[in-house]
């Protein structure tokens, strides 16, 4: 259910400047078609989405396989275009825009992807791959000194400078990833569920470093996971899809206390499902303290 009160009137109460808004997106794909003579149907795969994302909050995006996360973080992105409506941050068009502020966009506001192994290119050492969107956005500053320090704030130290991805594990990639996320500095960090495909004992410190890097820095986060507990630990509000809809948009306490949407229920029992020893939160009373 999307909230009842107007997004400009969240606003003002939360009193706060929105960083990025979404207004009214909506986005169609031409299915294949099933028989050579007949066109392809059309499906809905975004549709009004209304979105706001403050500085420096913590925000979950769940739903289940096919509901248009991906689809929804792309537009946010500026990767993909929505069919209708209109995306701003800090209250300029995100597109069109001028080449000078899609870079400033891209710098603040980076991509953490699902699978680090086939994100990051293997013949690169992981200093050029983290000093590589520096470069590529003309950042002003000495990306070697930024590239340490990046890869310090994720807990690898200079030995790892040279190494290639396949001289990483799974963990130390993901973090190598997110590294070549902060290196620019951003305000934003969208994470396309960075946490799949790693063991559990290694989500957790993943998610440790991602709750520390947007604690210290202010950094905001928007993070698309199929798994509640993780975002519960990690993420105070929770937007929940459904069939390319915002079907819920509240704090992640009260979901898991009063779940509106039967999506929302099936996730919250698929937690009870997971093991759960990486996880400090991951019932209902233990996400309610952390209101
Ligand atoms: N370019 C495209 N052409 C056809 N269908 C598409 C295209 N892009 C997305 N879709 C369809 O749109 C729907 C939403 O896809 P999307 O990847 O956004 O969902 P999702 O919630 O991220 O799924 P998952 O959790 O499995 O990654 C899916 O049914 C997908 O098959």
């Amino acid at each position: 259910m999307q909230s009842p009160i107007p997004f400009s009137r969240q606003e003002a109460l939360v009193g706060r400047e929105a960083f990025i808004s979404a207004r009214g997106l909506n986005k169609s794909v031409t299915l294949p078609r099933e028989v050579f003579w007949r066109a392809g149907e059309r499906k809905r795969i975004m549709s009004d989405i209304d979105l706001t994302l403050y500085p420096g909050e913590r925000v979950g995006l769940v739903g289940l396989s096919g509901s248009g996360k991906t689809t929804l973080l792309r537009s946010l992105l500026a990767i993909e275009a929505p069919d209708t409506g209109s995306i701003t941050c800090q209250r300029q068009a995100v597109r069109p825009a001028s080449i000078a502020r899609l870079r400033w966009y891209r710098q603040a506001v980076q991509y953490i992807p699902q699978d680090p192994a086939s994100s990051l290119d293997p013949r690169m050492s992981v200093r050029a791959l983290v000093a590589e969107p520096l470069i590529r956005l003309q950042v002003k500053c000495n990306p070697e000194e930024r590239t340490r320090e990046a890869l310090e704030q994720v807990g690898l130290d200079a030995p790892f400078l040279d190494r290639k991805p396949h001289e990483l594990s799974g963990g130390q990639a993901q973090r190598v990833a997110i590294a070549r996320a902060i290196a620019t500095r951003p305000r934003f960090l969208l994470a396309d569920e960075p946490l799949s495909g790693l063991d559990l004992p290694v989500r957790a410190q993943v998610i440790n470093v991602l709750k520390r890097l947007s604690d210290e820095n202010g950094t905001g986060l928007l993070m698309v996971s199929h798994d509640l507990s993780v975002v519960a630990n990690l993420c105070k509000r929770t937007l929940v899809m459904d069939d390319g809809k915002i079907v819920e948009d509240r704090p992640t306490a009260e979901l898991w206390r009063t779940p509106r949407h039967p999506i929302t229920l099936d996730l919250i029992e698929a937690v009870s499902q997971l093991p759960t020893c990486a996880y400090p939160h991951c019932n209902a009373a233990d996400v309610e303290a952390l209101l």
